[in-house]
C-alpha cells in the first residue's frame, strides 16, 4: 500500500489513494497502519481524493482506532498539501467534501501553508450531539472522577467539548480526556480541549482527540476552542491558538464561520507491506 506521510504541527497523517482500498477500509488495517510500534505511526489516515458530486475532491478521514471522523482541520490541510504535491491543485481555491460538510481551501507558500474555510460552528446540542433538551451548550457542569468542570459543546462537523481552565496542562488532557471522550453525555463520543485564555488574541490549548488520544495539535480543536472563547466574549475574532506542536491562526466571522491557517510539513513517502496490514496480535 503506497502512502505519503505528513505532519501539521506534529499532528501526523498518512495520505492513501482510494485505489489502495478496493473494499471498505477495515478497522484492523487502519489500526495496523497507525500503530507507533507495529505500523508507520500516525494520528490518522486520509483516504482520497474521491470523486465528488458537490466539490472538487472527496475525502474520508480515519482515526487510529479505526473509527471514521467527519472532519479534521490538520487532516484537511495535509490533504491539500498532498493534492499540491500530486500536481492536482495549484494556487487557486478549491473545495473538498467531507462527512462533516464541504470546505473551501487554498494552498499558500508553495505548499508550506494552507488556508481552509472550515464552515460554521454550532453550539446546539442536537447538532453536536449532546443528550438532553435542545439548547446551546455553554458552560454546563460536568462531573468527572469527583472533579467539577464547566464545558461548552461545539461542532464544526465533528464534536468538541471545550473546558476553560486557569492552566491548560498535558496532565489534565491525559487524565480527564479519555473519561470525557466516553462520557454518556456524548452519544458519538467527543474530542476534548482544555483552554487557557492568554489575552484577547491568544489562547493555549491541550487536546485529547476522539479515537486518537493525546495529540500535539488539532485543527478542528483550534476552531472549536477559539469559537467558544469568542462566543463567551473572552477573545476577539482573530485568535492565535497555541498548542504543544505550534500555532494555528483562526478568524471568526460574525455568523461564526471559521477560517483556519497553518503549516504543513512533508515527512516521507513509501509502501506498507501486506504483512504489516494483516497483523492480528495487538
Ligand atoms: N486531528 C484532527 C481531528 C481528527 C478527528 C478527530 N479525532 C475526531 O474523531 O473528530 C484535527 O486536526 O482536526
Amino acid at each position: 500500500m503506497k502512502f505519503r506521510k505528513y505532519h501539521a504541527l506534529g499532528n501526523v497523517y498518512l495520505v492513501v489513494s482510494p485505489d489502495e482500498f478496493p473494499d471498505e477500509p477495515a478497522v484492523l488495517k487502519i489500526k495496523n497502519i497507525c500503530h507507533s510500534h507495529y505500523g508507520v505511526a500516525s494520528d490518522g489516515v486520509l483516504i482520497g481524493p474521491f470523486e465528488s458530486d458537490v466539490a472538487n475532491f472527496g475525502l474520508r478521514i480515519f482515526n487510529p482506532d479505526g473509527s471514521e471522523a467527519e472532519k479534521s482541520g490538520n487532516g484537511l490541510r495535509i490533504f491539500c498539501r498532498a493534492l499540491w504535491d500530486l500536481g492536482l491543485v495549484k494556487d487557486q481555491e478549491f473545495t473538498i467534501e467531507t462527512l462533516g460538510g464541504v470546505v473551501k481551501a487554498q494552498v499558500l507558500e508553495r505548499g508550506k501553508r494552507v488556508n481552509v474555510e472550515m464552515g460554521q460552528v454550532s453550539f446546539n446540542s442536537q447538532d453536536i450531539p449532546i443528550w438532553g433538551d435542545p439548547r446551546e451548550v455553554l458552560l454546563e457542569e460536568l462531573n468527572v472522577m469527583g472533579m467539577q468542570h464547566f464545558y461548552s459543546g461545539v461542532t464544526i462537523g465533528n464534536p468538541h467539548c471545550v473546558i476553560l481552565t486557569d492552566e491548560a496542562t498535558e496532565t489534565k488532557a491525559k487524565e480527564f480526556g479519555p473519561l470525557i471522550e466516553h462520557h454518556p453525555n456524548f452519544p458519538n463520543r467527543t474530542n476534548v480541549q482544555f483552554v487557557q485564555v492568554i489575552d484577547r488574541h491568544r489562547i493555549a490549548i491541550q487536546i485529547w482527540e476522539r479515537g486518537a488520544g493525546y495529540t500535539l495539535a488539532s485543527g478542528s480543536s483550534s476552531c472549536a476552542a477559539a469559537a467558544v472563547a469568542y462566543k463567551l466574549g473572552l477573545c476577539d475574532a482573530r485568535i492565535e491558538v497555541m498548542m504543544p506542536g505550534g500555532q494555528i491562526d483562526i478568524d471568526i466571522s460574525d455568523d461564526f464561520r471559521i477560517s483556519m491557517n497553518g503549516p504543513v510539513t512533508s515527512v516521507c513517502h513509501g509502501e506498507i507491506d501486506e504483512e504489516c496490514l494483516a497483523q492480528v496480535f495487538h
